[in-house]
C-alpha cells in the first residue's frame, strides 16, 4: 500500500503539491486524475523518493522508499518514457537495469515479451514511436515483478490497439494483487481501467472515492428537450414556462434545451399546455467526462485562449457567472435573466477549505491544520483572477541509472547487441 500525509511539495515560490493525504491500496487500479500542472508527476516522484517532499511524507508499505531494501524488485515505475539511453538496444537497456537490481537476464526476454516488443528488441530505442517508448518503460517498470507498480500517464503516444493493452495490462496487475497507481489527465481513459479515483487539482486532493461512488456522485441526470428550429419563439416560450414551473434550461450547442429539476411527463405536459410541439425528449446522464472537467474546472491552469469554458463556474443551484439561480430572479422568481446559458449540470466544485463531498472519510487526517493564510491556495477562491502561468517544469527525472543520448542512428542495430 502507498501512502501519502499531508504531502506537500514547493518549489521556490511554486507550490506544485499542497497537504496531500491519500492511501492507495493493493488488489485494485487507482487512477491518478488531475489538470496538466495540477502535481501528479511531482507527487510520483515524492513517493519513488526522486523529490524530497517539503512537508508530510509518503511510504510504501510502511517504509519510505530510499528505505526500501532491494526497492526495483518491490517497485516498479514508469515515470518518463524518454529517460531511456537512446543508444541502447531494448534488450541492452533493459538488461542494464536487471544487471543493478540482480534480475536474472531470462527476466529481460520475458518482460520483452509481455509488451510485445521482442521482434524489436534489438534496434536502438532512439529509433522508438513515442507507443514503442512507453513499452519499453513499462518493461522497466515490469522487470522487478514489484507488487507496487506506478505509471505517469502510460497510454500517451499509444495508439487505439495499445491503450487496449495497457488497460488490461493494469487490471490484470491489479488482480495478481498487486498495488497500481496510474495517472492521467484523461477521465474517460481512467473510467474503463481504474476501479478507485484519486483526483486532484491545484496540488490538492479534490475527491477520493470509487469509480462507481464517483459516477453516482457526479453524473447529474437531465432531459434533453428540442423544439421545431424553425420556431425559435417556441423554444423561447418552453424555456419560461419550464422555468416558472421550478426547472433549470440550459443550451445545449446544437440548440436544444438541457433541462434539470422536472420529470420528462411534466415536461411534455407543460408543453402540451403552452401548446408547444417537442420535436424530442429524452433523458440523459451527464457523462463521467462532464463530471471530471466541472470538478477540476477551478483548478485548470492552461487553457485556450477560444476555451468555451473560460471562466465557466457553477455557483449555488448550478448557476453560472453572473447569472442569478433559477427562481432567485429578484422580482420575477423563476424567470432566468437572459436567454438560457451553455455549459453543464453537475456538483459545483468544491470549495478551497471545504472538502468535497467525495473526500473518502477513511483517509487519514493531516498531520496539521493549516492556517489559510499559509494555504497558497486560500486566496484562490474561483471568483480570483486565474493564477499566473507556473513557471515551466524542467526535463523529468531519469529513473536509476537512465541517461539520455540522442547522438544515435534512429533504428540501427548497435554492437551491444551482440551480447
Ligand atoms: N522541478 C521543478 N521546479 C519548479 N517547478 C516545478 C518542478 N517540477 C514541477 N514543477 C511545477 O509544479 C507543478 C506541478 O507539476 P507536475 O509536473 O507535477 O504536474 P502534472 O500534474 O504531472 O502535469 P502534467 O499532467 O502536465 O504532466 C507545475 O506547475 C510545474 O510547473
Amino acid at each position: 500500500m502507498i501512502e501519502a500525509v499531508g504531502l506537500t511539495k514547493r518549489y521556490g515560490a511554486k507550490t506544485a503539491v499542497y497537504n496531500l493525504s491519500f492511501q492507495v491500496r493493493p488488489g485494485t487500479v487507482t487512477g491518478f486524475l488531475g489538470p496538466n500542472g495540477s502535481g501528479k508527476s511531482t507527487t510520483m516522484r515524492m513517493i519513488l523518493g526522486l523529490d524530497r517532499p517539503t512537508a508530510g511524507h509518503v511510504t510504501i508499505g510502511g517504509h519510505p522508499f530510499r528505505e526500501l531494501p532491494n526497492a526495483p524488485r518491490q517497485v516498479g515505475a514508469l515515470l518518463d518514457a524518454k529517460a531511456v539511453h537512446g543508444g541502447r538496444s531494448a534488450r541492452n537497456h533493459l538488461l542494464s537495469l536487471a544487471q543493478l537490481s540482480g534480475i536474472p537476464a531470462s527476466r529481460v526476454d520475458e518482460v520483452l515479451g509481455v509488451v510485445g516488443l521482442q521482434d524489436v528488441a534489438k534496434r536502438r530505442s532512439s529509433g522508438f514511436s513515442l507507443g514503442m517508448g512507453q513499452r519499453l518503460g513499462i518493461a522497466a517498470a515490469l522487470l522487478g515483478d514489484p507488487q507496487v507498480l506506478l505509471f505517469d500517464e502510460p497510454v500517451n503516444g499509444l495508439d487505439p490497439e495499445g491503450i487496449l493493452w495497457v488497460r488490461n495490462l493494469m487490471k490484470m496487475l491489479a488482480s495478481e494483487g498487486r498495488t497500481v497507481f496510474v495517472s492521467s489527465h484523461l477521465m474517460s481513459e481512467m473510467a474503463l481501467t481504474a476501479e478507485h479515483l484519486i483526483v486532484i487539482g491545484r496540488g490538492q486532493l479534490l475527491s477520493d472515492m470509487s469509480v462507481r461512488d464517483f459516477i453516482a456522485a457526479n453524473s447529474a441526470g437531465f432531459a434533453r428537450v428540442r423544439t421545431p428550429q424553425t420556431e425559435p419563439q417556441q423554444r423561447e416560450k418552453l424555456t419560461t414556462v419550464l422555468t416558472e414551473a421550478g426547472g433549470r434550461v440550459m443550451s445545449e450547442p446544437d440548440g436544444a434545451l438541457r433541462v434539470t429539476g422536472l420529470a420528462l411527463p411534466q415536461i411534455s405536459d407543460l408543453a402540451h399546455e403552452a401548446d408547444v410541439r417537442l420535436w424530442e425528449l429524452a433523458p440523459h446522464q451527464a457523462s463521467l467526462e462532464e463530471a471530471y472537467m466541472q470538478m477540476t474546472q477551478a483548478a485548470v491552469d492552461y487553457r485556450s485562449t477560444d476555451d468555451q469554458l473560460a471562466g465557466f463556474q457553477q455557483g449555488p443551484q448550478g448557476a453560472l457567472p453572473g447569472q442569478l439561480p433559477p427562481g432567485s430572479a429578484p422580482g420575477a422568481p423563476g424567470v432566468p435573466q437572459g436567454p438560457p446559458q451553455l455549459g453543464w449540470y453537475a456538483p459545483p466544485p468544491p470549495q478551497p477549505g471545504q472538502p468535497h463531498p467525495g473526500v473518502r472519510g477513511s483517509v487519514p487526517a493531516p498531520p496539521a491544520p493549516v492556517p489559510a493564510d499559509q494555504n497558497p491556495y486560500a486566496q484562490q477562491a474561483p471568483e480570483a483572477a486565474p493564477a499566473a502561468p507556473p513557471a515551466p517544469a524542467p526535463a523529468g527525472p531519469a529513473g536509476p541509472g537512465l541517461t539520455k543520448n540522442d547522438d544515435s542512428t534512429p533504428g540501427s542495430d548497435t554492437p551491444e547487441d551482440a551480447r
